[in-house]
């Protein structure tokens, strides 16, 4: 089964009596387990598109479907345990909680859904190893570099198992030496996890990290292209 199906995908944002067409009718498909990254330029739509997937907004027009559940007839309740528990989300912005450690701030949203067994426990000790984040579980985010902190909003959005990874722009914030460490992280979770991962990038070394590249332009698709891995 494909990992997403979008179809005739439409999204219009209203500014007062305007109406903006940002996504202008997208159709594709993920395979499970893809590494997709989306590009084009600023203003094509490529966030929005993110979000939509992610069922953080709604859509205007068409479909979207998460291993064959069509996110835009489910329920509000559904989609939120959709979004909590099978997708994890990374953004350029770590949104750490500054006075949590590293352990608690990757726990925290199992603690936020009641969940804290030896699973969970074991699941941690996985993602620290991982992400390499062993000898600073105990730290807190302002004793952490930016690559560093990136590693626990990862290690955040891969507790629950998600099967869906959704990044914008992970590295954006980041310099070129700890861009590389951190697409070299996506690359074993995407290995060794099997998480399909669909990442929004400007970046074409950062896109070459997957398997596949999405071009959007002017809220259309105009180039699917399936790429060689880029060697460690
Ligand atoms: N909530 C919103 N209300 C109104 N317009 C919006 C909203 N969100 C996005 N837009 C508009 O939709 C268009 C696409 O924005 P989006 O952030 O998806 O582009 P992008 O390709 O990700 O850009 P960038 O690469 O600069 O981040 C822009 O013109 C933006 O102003």
């Amino acid at each position: 089964m494909n990992a997403i199906k979008v179809k005739s995908l439409r999204k219009n944002f209203s500014m007062g009596k305007q109406t903006v067409e940002v996504l202008k009718g997208l159709s594709f498909e993920v395979e499970s387990g893809e590494f997709l990254s989306v590009m084009g330029p600023s203003g094509c739509g490529k966030s929005t598109l993110l979000y939509l997937l992610g069922g953080l907004d709604e859509v205007t027009f068409g479909e979207i479907s998460l291993h064959g559940k069509d996110l835009t007839t489910m329920k509000e309740k559904d989609i939120s345990l959709l979004r909590r528990r099978d997708i994890g989300f990374v953004f350029q912005f770590y949104n750490l909680v500054p006075n949590l450690t590293v352990e608690d701030n990757i726990m925290l949203p199992l603690i936020l859904d009641g969940k804290k067994g030896k699973k969970q426990k074991a699941r941690l000790e996985e993602l620290l190893e991982i992400t390499g984040l062993k000898d600073y579980r105990k730290h807190t985010p302002r004793e952490l570099s930016g690559g560093q902190q990136q590693r626990v909003a990862i290690a955040r959005a891969l507790i629950f198992e998600p099967k869906i990874l959704l990044l914008d722009e992970p590295t954006g914030n980041l310099d070129s030496k700890t861009t590389v460490e951190i697409m070299e992280l996506f690359k074993t979770i995407h290995l060794e996890l099997k998480t399909t991962i669909i990442q929004v990038t400007h970046s074409k070394e950062t896109a070459a990290y997957g398997t596949k590249i999405l071009e959007l332009n002017d809220g259309v698709i105009v180039r699917e292209t399936r790429i060689e891995r880029k060697a460690s």
